[in-house]
């Protein structure tokens, strides 16, 4: 494709993202590219950097073009993007150039729109707080009760882009095994620093075509997600329930602790999310999980009252954490979203606290950086469960080097840490 060619794809990706509010991008991306299969891998991804470059830049392009009176319409933002980049005007016009698969030309009231950012780039001192920080205007006064003084910076960490992380599956080899597998398939990765499973990759490479993927050796988790899955503590000869399985992402590294031995049940609410484990767990050379779906008046949690070594609550949340994955999440997260998030969560826990014997240890975890879905629901949960106890960071962790962090709960940015934002509380049943 000629590069005209391609800004005319992302203004095309672009809008149908927009088009689908409520859908996640990198799900709208998918339709895109597979019902557009004569697009290439070096294309595809060069049209998904210019569309992503537009979401994270979305509240910052928006308020430009509205200082000039127009609506934020794909192709604009498009323009907009490369112009405050630092692509010259005409270097723009040249790329609209009405051209077979180019973008057609600029009409004069979009030009008189563009050619003023010519020169800037995206920050300018007028905007608001939260249009500098490309968050929702509602949300910036929980993320500030979260981080104070480092707001900025930490919401400038979680803007960024993640790297790829891995997890090496130990059912199948040691991390050098899998650093080696992957050189042989010419990707370089790194051990990653907290997780002494995890291997780090730069930039994009297709892992999951290759064989040390193909064949479980390596499963694609960032490494706050190994971490919060090492939390668990889970041994082998253990019963565990992972109460929010979803897909499998924790269940396969809690089975992995426990080498195959002992027993998980992984539930989820979502058959079609349990579904999404069958594959992977084929896969990673697991055995010892069984998946068990969440029906409304589900005697199964009763049955198993107070018989459980270890229960994961991986809560649904805001998924906050995982702004630099999903950067359009924070533009359609609404006040509505946290407000319904927080008694679901409260009630997950509750149930899934019956499940604990006496002795045995209940993990909260979230995916969220925000405190109403974090160390606050723990402070309800204690203040109504006497039975629990907080087990500081420093004594539940159980990986080699010190904990990331004070403590008492597990607490990670993508500042700070370098991962996701992850929170995880460990707690145990003492009476
Ligand atoms: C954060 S996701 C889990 C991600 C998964 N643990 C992983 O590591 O890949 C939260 C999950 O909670 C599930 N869920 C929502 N409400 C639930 C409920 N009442 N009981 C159990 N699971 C629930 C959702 O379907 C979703 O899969």
């Amino acid at each position: 494709m000629t590069p005209a060619a391609r800004i005319a794809a992302a203004i095309d990706l672009v809008a149908e993202i927009e088009a689908a509010p409520r859908k996640p991008a990198d799900a709208v991306a998918n339709d895109f590219f597979r019902s557009r299969r004569y697009i290439g891998s070096s294309d595809r991804r060069t049209i998904s950097d210019r569309a992503w470059r537009v979401l994270r830049a979305r509240r910052r392009l928006e308020w430009w073009l509205r200082r000039a009176g127009a609506r934020p319409a794909p192709r604009l933002l498009v323009a907009a993007s490369l112009l405050l980049e630092g692509w010259t005007f005409s270097g723009v016009t040249q790329s609209f150039s009405g051209g077979q698969f180019a973008p057609s030309p600029l009409i004069a009231a979009e030009s008189a729109v563009l050619h003023p950012l010519e020169g800037h780039t995206l920050d300018h001192p007028e905007m608001p707080e939260a249009v500098r920080l490309e968050v929702p205007d509602w949300i910036l006064p929980h993320l500030r009760q979260r981080f104070g003084h480092d707001l900025a910076a930490e919401l400038a960490a979680m803007a960024g882009e993640a790297p790829l992380d891995l997890r090496v599956n130990l059912l199948k080899g040691t991390r050098d095994a899998a650093r080696q597998a992957l050189a042989a398939e010419g990707i370089e990765a790194e051990p990653t620093p907290l997780s002494p499973w995890g291997l780090r990759i730069a930039g994009r490479r297709p892992v999951s075509t290759g064989p040390a993927f193909q064949g479980g050796l390596v499963e694609i988790q960032d490494e706050g997600s190994q971490l919060v899955a090492a939390m668990v503590g889970a041994a082998p000869g253990m019963r565990v329930v992972d109460w929010c399985a979803g897909a499998g992402g924790k269940t396969l590294a809690l089975a992995m602790s426990m080498d195959n031995r002992g027993h998980v049940t992984a539930c989820d609410v979502s058959a079609h999310r349990l579904e999404g484990a069958v594959r992977r767990l084929r896969r990673a050379g697991v055995h010892n999980v069984e998946r068990h779906l969440v029906e409304p008046g589900d005697k199964w949690a009763k049955r198993r009252a107070g018989s459980i070594d270890r229960v994961l609550v991986d809560a649904p949340c805001t998924g906050t954490g995982t702004w630099r994955r999903n950067p359009d999440a924070r533009l359609r997260l609404q006040e509505n979203d946290l407000a319904e998030l927080r008694p679901k969560q409260a009630a997950i826990l509750a149930t899934a606290a019956g499940l604990v014997r006496k002795g045995g240890r209940l993990v909260y975890a979230t995916c969220s950086v925000l405190p109403e879905e974090n160390e606050e629901q723990l402070r309800a949960f204690l203040s109504a469960h006497s039975d629990f106890t907080l087990v500081p960071l420093a004594d539940a962790w159980a990986l080699p080097g010190p904990p990331p962090g004070p403590g008492p709960y597990l607490a990670l940015t993508p500042r700070s840490h370098g991962t996701d934002g992850f929170f995880a509380a460990v707690l145990e049943r003492t009476a």
